[in-house]
């Protein structure tokens, strides 16, 4: 992995920018290492390349294929020892404000004005010595069965991730996608039980996914939901796929589907209205998407592959901003929301 991971290093001190990824149970690391610093737009979704979409839709950037160097390296996933910083607690005011803030998306589903609204919060850590190389590693592999990646731009800056989260693969009018919801922290023995606060918010995913495909598909398959586990949380997942009708784009299957109930809300207007006027704070690129798009570099086949950006954080000079969040519904306790979040904090903090 060290030839690649250079090569990201050099591209950084060029103010280049580049992308490194590694997919869910690939030991495949492939980085696009783009040749100008032009900031690229997709306009249409029929553009080739790696792309980098906001949660707001208003910026989806793109690293296109035809203007980078493409490699692809083989990697050791091996586990091996990672050390783990100890990080001090957040303060009892960002607890409050964080418990306040869900309070309030309870008060409103109470209220009726929606079903579900996913609340989040923005964690600064201070560094020290960071270095991307080892980072990246650790990311690769501390979560094999994570979408791991590594985004630059000089006009964009550094994001880096291991999302549990496909948004959306779609290979001609093929599609897969899932409805990921529900997390429990992992205490390391006995069986997953999920009470039904957490069943039925990710049901509300699963009914809104296969209902809007429905729409633009000619048949739609869903599993039952199954536990899946993300680094220290586990999650309920139910895995959905069919195929399109011939003539839905993939704009029009993406719009339908970003953000989706896991990460806004439900219905998504009024959720999304909730979050934008409350949080506080600009989500950025976390909660939007990334990935390959009507490419596929490890393969000949052409095809997109999509994730959601969870998991995530933002490097800023010698700081990283943290994100996470969680999914509110009438039978929500602020407290035990608030330490969720701490639990989805832990999967970026044991790389830093
Ligand atoms: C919003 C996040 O995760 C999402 C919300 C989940 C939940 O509410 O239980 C679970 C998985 C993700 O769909 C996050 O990690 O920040």
């Amino acid at each position: 992995m060290e030839v690649i991971l250079d090569k990201a290093q050099n591209q950084l001190q060029q103010n280049l920018p580049f992308v490194l990824y590694c997919k869910p149970n690939s030991d495949m690391v492939i980085g696009l290492f783009q040749q100008n610093d032009e900031l690229y737009k997709v306009h249409d979704f029929t553009e080739k390349g790696f792309v980098f979409a906001s949660f707001d839709g208003n910026q989806t950037y793109l690293i296109p294929e035809n203007q980078s160097e493409i490699a692809g390296v083989v990697c050791d996933k091996k586990k091996g020892d990672v050390f783990e910083r100890e990080f001090k607690d957040p303060s009892a005011a960002t607890k409050n404000n964080f418990e306040r803030l869900v309070a309030k998306g309870i008060q409103a589903i109470e209220k009726d004005e929606f079903k579900k609204v996913v609340l989040s919060r923005k964690e600064t850590v201070d560094l020290v010595d960071f270095d991307l190389a080892t980072v990246f590693e650790k990311l690769v592999r501390l979560y094999p069965a994570t979408f791991v990646y590594c985004f630059f731009h000089p006009k964009v800056g550094m994001w880096l991730g291991a999302t549990p989260e496909q948004l959306l693969k779609a290979n001609v009018n093929v599609f897969e996608t899932m409805a990921l919801a529900g997390t429990q922290k992992d205490s390391g023995s006995g069986e997953i039980i999920w009470e039904k606060k957490e069943k039925e918010e990710q049901q509300y995913v699963t009914d809104y996914i296969v209902s809007v495909l429905q729409g633009v598909a000619l048949e739609v398959s869903v599993t039952q939901p199954y536990s899946v586990k993300a680094g220290s949380v586990w999650h309920i997942k139910t895995d959905i796929w069919g195929v399109l009708n011939s003539n839905s784009s993939l704009q029009q299957v993406i719009h339908l589907l970003h953000p989706t109930p896991a990460v806004c809300g439900l219905p998504k207007e009024q959720s999304k209205a909730f979050i934008l006027e409350n949080e506080n704070y600009d989500r950025s690129f976390y909660t939007g998407f990334l990935g390959e798009l009507n490419s596929s570099f490890a393969t000949d086949s052409v095809s997109s592959n999509l994730f959601v950006n969870l998991r995530c954080m933002q490097i800023v000079a010698s700081q990283a901003y943290l994100y996470m969040g969680c999914g509110i519904t009438k039978d929500s306790v602020p407290e035990k929301e608030w330490s969720e979040s701490i639990n989805k904090s832990m999967t970026m903090k044991k790389v830093l």
